[in-house]
Parts: structure tokens; C-alpha cells; sequence
């Protein structure tokens, strides 16, 4: 017990917790004080995020709006990390709900084009963008919770699962998944980590190898989401879910989340640099260049038909 509150004490002053902290108070609402009154709605928007705050609440939604696809691009990624620690630094925010704002679509992931016939710059910029948004939503000591609201492959799933909770609209036509095998890609080993921390080991193999998408029932099976609501339950649930969650002193909570963390959060700290040469190196790579060409142009194609 002693080496945990040593260990804890240590992670405090690291860079996760300072992040952590930066959240803290104790509880100060529960659940019968939940009052969702427009009157105490903040927004605050870019083109790209939208963010409503409930300070009486604590809970922030925010919400992409990136159209047609909610594609994570370098300008999104930007705008998201930018609205996020504005967040991070409010003490009124306790937690986050992730949306999309378009209709049946939560993120198509990386955007591509920022992937296909752009230079080693742009790409290591992209990069070190992607590893910035996912190290400040993974490393978040406010509660997050993914509200799924349509397709949610590749760095889409990755986004949700580096959310506390996952709750997914009850409708098979929507999917989510690691999929880059199947556009001849390869997802980096924090992506590979998300999955198997929440699936297991057994199932993120068969799933990245295959490149799975599953469906909300299938998901919900394996565990990749916590819950299935109908579609105009979707944002109620996800603050309801919230309000419980806030029951729990944030201190606490924060310390332990730091510390089930910690191990993924230090590999891809200690790697980060190795990742971005890996990356550019990759899809540097003619063969990789044209796999994602032919995948666009699958992509198009599909629309021409
Ligand atoms: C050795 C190891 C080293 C490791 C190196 C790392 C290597 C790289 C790792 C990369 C990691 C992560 C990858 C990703 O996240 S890749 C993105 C994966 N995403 C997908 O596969 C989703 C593709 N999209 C879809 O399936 C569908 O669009 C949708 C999301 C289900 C929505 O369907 P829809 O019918 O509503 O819309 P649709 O007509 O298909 O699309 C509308 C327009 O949007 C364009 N588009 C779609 N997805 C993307 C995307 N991800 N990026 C850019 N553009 C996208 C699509 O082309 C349409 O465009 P247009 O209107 O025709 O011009």
C-alpha cells in the first residue's frame, strides 16, 4: 500500500498528473443537483469544434464538425487540441462528452489526404499533432466519455478509446473497429494498446490482424463500447453517466486512472520519437502511397455508384 501512495505521490508531479490535477476539486455536485439550465451554458466554437460547458453542471460537450466525414485532419487536430486544454484549464469543467455534431458519422479517422502525396514535413506535423490530441484525451484527469453517434473507424475508435466510457447508438449500420489493415495500412502500437486494453488480448489480435469494424451489438459483445442507448438517448445517458461518475472524489479517481494508465502512457512518451520516424519512413514508402491512393479512390468510387 505504501509503495502505491509513493508511486501515486510520484505520478502527481508527473506530466500526466499535472494534467490530471489541473481538474481537481471534490465532488460538488451530485446527481440531484443536476441542473441542465440553458442559462448556464457556455459555448465556445472554432470551425471545427464546438464546445458547450454546463457550469453547473461541470459537463462539457464537445463536438466535432468537421464535414463530409468528421476526417481527423492537421487543421482538426489543432483546433481540437487548442479547444481541449482551454477545457483542461477550466475548473469549472469536470468532464468531457465526445460528439459529432454531422449526422451518422462520429470520425472517419485520419484524415488521408493529409497521408497521401503530402511531404515528410506535413506528415511529421500531422503526426506529432494526432500524438498530442491522443496523449491529452488518454492523459485527461477529467472524466471523458465517448458519445457515439454514427462510424467510428480507425482513429476514430482510437478516439473513443482513450475516453473513460463509451456509450454507442443502438443501430447496426454503424460501425467502429481498427481497420487499417484493410486499406493496406498498419495501425502504430498505441493504437494496438487502446484495443487490447479494453478487449484483451486474444480479441485486439484477431481484430487489428483482420481489421475488424464491428457493428454496436458486436461491439458492445466484446466490450469495445460500455453501452448501447437508442439515438435520442445518446446525449442525456452520456451526462447522466457523467453526473454518477462526478459521485466520486476526483482526487481518488484521478490518482487511479493515472495509475491503470501509466504503462501505456510511458511507452508511447518514451517512444514518441521513434513513432514519428516510423510513420513518415512508412508511408514514405511507394507501395503504402498507392494502397492509400486506391483506397480513396475506393472510397469515391463507392459514392459514384
Ligand atoms: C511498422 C509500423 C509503422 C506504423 C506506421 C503507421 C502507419 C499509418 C497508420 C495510420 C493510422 C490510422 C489510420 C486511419 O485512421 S486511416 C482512416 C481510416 N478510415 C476509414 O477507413 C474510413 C473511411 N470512410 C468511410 O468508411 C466512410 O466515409 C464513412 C466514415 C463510413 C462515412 O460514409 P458515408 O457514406 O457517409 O461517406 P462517404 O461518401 O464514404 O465519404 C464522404 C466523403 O468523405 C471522404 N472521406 C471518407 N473518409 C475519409 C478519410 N478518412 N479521410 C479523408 N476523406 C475521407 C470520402 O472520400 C468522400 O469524399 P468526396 O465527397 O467523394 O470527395
Amino acid at each position: 500500500m505504501a509503495s502505491v501512495l509513493r508511486q501515486a505521490a510520484r505520478l502527481a508531479s508527473s506530466r500526466c498528473l499535472t494534467q490530471l490535477s489541473a481538474a481537481s476539486s471534490t465532488s460538488r455536485l451530485g446527481a440531484s443537483s443536476y441542473n441542465f439550465s440553458p442559462s448556464s451554458r457556455n459555448a465556445s466554437t472554432s470551425s471545427t469544434i464546438k464546445v458547450q460547458l454546463d457550469s453547473n453542471t461541470g459537463v462539457a460537450i464537445m463536438m466535432f464538425q468537421n464535414p463530409p466525414v468528421n476526417s481527423m485532419s492537421l487543421d482538426f487536430m489543432t483546433e481540437f487540441v487548442i479547444a481541449w486544454d482551454k477545457l483542461e484549464l477550466d475548473k469549472s469543467c469536470r468532464g468531457i462528452i465526445l460528439t459529432s455534431a454531422l449526422p451518422n458519422v462520429f470520425s472517419a479517422g485520419l484524415d488521408i489526404m493529409d497521408m497521401y502525396g503530402t511531404t515528410p514535413e506535413h506528415r511529421t506535423a500531422f503526426w506529432k499533432a494526432l500524438q498530442e490530441l491522443w496523449l491529452k484525451v488518454y492523459g485527461s484527469g477529467k472524466i471523458v466519455v465517448a458519445a457515439i453517434n454514427g462510424a467510428s473507424p480507425a482513429g476514430g475508435c482510437l478516439m473513443a478509446l482513450s475516453c473513460d466510457y463509451r456509450i454507442m447508438i443502438d443501430n447496426p449500420k454503424y460501425k467502429i473497429g481498427i481497420n487499417e489493415t484493410k486499406l493496406g495500412i498498419v495501425a502504430p502500437f498505441w493504437f494496438k494498446d487502446c484495443l487490447e486494453n479494453t478487449v484483451g488480448y486474444r480479441m485486439s489480435e484477431m481484430s487489428v490482424q483482420y481489421g475488424i469494424l464491428y457493428n454496436s451489438a458486436e461491439a458492445l459483445k466484446i466490450g469495445l463500447v460500455d453501452q448501447l442507448v437508442p439515438e435520442d438517448k445518446l446525449i442525456s445517458t452520456a451526462t447522466e453517466t457523467m453526473i454518477k461518475w462526478f459521485a466520486i472524489p476526483d482526487y481518488a479517481r484521478q490518482i487511479s486512472k493515472a495509475m491503470v494508465r501509466k504503462a501505456t502512457m510511458d511507452k508511447m512518451l518514451a517512444g514518441r520519437e521513434a513513432d514519428i520516424t516510423n510513420f513518415v519512413t512508412f508511408t514514405n514508402k511507394d507501395s503504402i502511397q498507392k494502397s492509400l491512393g486506391m483506397y480513396m479512390e475506393m472510397l469515391k468510387g463507392r459514392k459514384a455508384k
